[in-house]
């Protein structure tokens, strides 16, 4: 096997993802100047695609100039529905099946043929379950492993395992201007607002933010109790009668599929400004206002936070690579994970299996956003 390294960048992309690129090259060079980088294109699309057009091999410094403080991924990112295992009772199963396993063997054969040692996917829960799929069809084919090293970014900080994700320290802070922002316009009016943030399935996002930025209340998918919507009204009619002049609201986009509306968002804003009971406490029925922050949260300059974290993340997966941190035996797919203060490898198969991470009861920060936010018992 050559001494090459190779990186992906997939899934969505997180402010941070460019720091990491750039911390595996230089943590590499400044170990062997000889290693060779390959950066593929496009996410896992580059991996199995035309190698002359999709990947840019011996990358060397300059073509890493002024990446650091930039967002998103400079090799580009993407999802590629191929790669997702096929509904077993879909009626086109067989044939994904096999679409499946074509791409998984292109990569495989591309990684042997152009000798990489070590593949580096930077992304979030679902490209690490595309990763341990190509080291394990690397192994079938080759009956060899190849060292395939996870770096979680995403701003959902989903991924079991790790405290924290790249990009994520950066989502919450540009959301949480937009809260400040949004904050200025409603005060001026008697008016509910709600903020709907990315975050998939998960609820850590808006957490935080809202939490930061103050919110009224914070909806997540997991916890149905959050946004039920008469017990948003219970909080507001609380809250008004406690004197607050408006009322923000927080609401991860999980809570559109966990409650079965994908219009969830304007449906409360309705429910909310039809309310009889806010009619009375405040004379006049209340004017709502419902923001979608989108992909604003995801853009702009990384952090500090992340910068570093990815810096580090990025040094942990070379040391792997290069066999500096030591693998138990039988495991060489990992994925690098912030367990308090220690960045250390997992392996990927106990990370995958356990699918994303959520929100539950027990979490500290559910619990701070329970004592802060406003109750329908107790407000402040
Ligand atoms: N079970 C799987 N097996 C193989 N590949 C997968 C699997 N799940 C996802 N992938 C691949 O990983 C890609 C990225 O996954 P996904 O869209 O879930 O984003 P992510 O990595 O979780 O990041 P983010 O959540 O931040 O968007 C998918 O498009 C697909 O190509
Ligand atoms: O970029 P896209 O495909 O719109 O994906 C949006 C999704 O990506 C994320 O930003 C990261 O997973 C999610 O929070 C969001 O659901």
């Amino acid at each position: 096997m050559g001494k090459k390294i190779a990186i992906v960048t997939s899934g969505g992309d997180a402010p941070g993802m460019n720091a990491a690129i750039r911390g595996v090259f230089r943590s590499t060079k400044r170990r062997d100047p000889d290693h060779e980088i390959i950066l593929f294109n496009n996410g896992f699309r580059g991996l199995a695609g035309r190698l002359e057009a999709s990947m840019d091999v011996d990358v060397q410094r300059r073509e890493l100039r002024d990446i650091l403080n930039r967002g998103g991924t400079c090799i580009g990112t993407g999802r590629v529905p191929e790669l997702l295992p096929a509904d077993p009772d879909a009626p086109d199963a067989e044939e994904r099946r096999e679409a499946r396993e074509a791409f998984l063997d292109v990569a495989a054969v591309n990684l042997y043929q152009l000798e990489v040692s070590g593949l580096v996917v930077i992304g979030g829960d679902g490209s690490y379950r595309g990763a341990h799929a190509i080291a394990e069809a690397y192994r079938a084919k080759f009956g060899r492993s190849l060292k395939v090293v996870g770096i979680p970014a995403t701003i959902d900080n989903d991924i079991y395992g790790t405290d924290y994700t790249i990009g994520y320290d950066t989502a919450v802070g540009n959301t949480v201007d937009a809260l400040r922002k949004i904050r200025d316009t409603v005060e001026s009016h008697r008016r509910a607002v709600i903020l709907e943030v990315m975050g998939n399935a998960s609820g850590w996002l808006a957490l935080s933010a809202g939490i930061a930025a103050g919110a009224s209340t914070i909806l997540i998918p997991e916890i149905a109790e959050t946004y039920d919507p008469r017990a948003v009204v219970g909080r507001c009619v609380a809250a008004l009668e406690g004197d607050y002049r408006y009322f923000i609201i927080v609401m991860a986009e999980g809570v559109k599929k966990a409650s079965g509306d994908e219009r969830y968002g304007e449906h409360l804003a309705k429910y909310i400004a039809q309310s009889e009971r806010i009619h009375e406490v405040l004379g006049h029925p209340m004017s709502v206002r419902n923001n979608v922050i989108g992909h604003l949260a995801r853009g702009g300059p990384p952090s500090a936070f992340d910068n570093i974290l990815a810096a580090r993340f990025a040094r942990g997966a070379v040391k792997v690579v290069l066999g500096e941190t030591e693998l138990p035996d039988g495991v060489d797919d990992v994925a690098m994970s912030l367990r308090g203060r220690q960045v250390v490898p997992m392996p990927l198969g106990e990370v995958v299996g356990h699918g994303p991470r959520l929100v539950s009861r027990d979490d500290e920060l559910f619990a701070i956003s329970q004592d802060l936010t406003v109750s329908q018992d107790q407000p402040f």
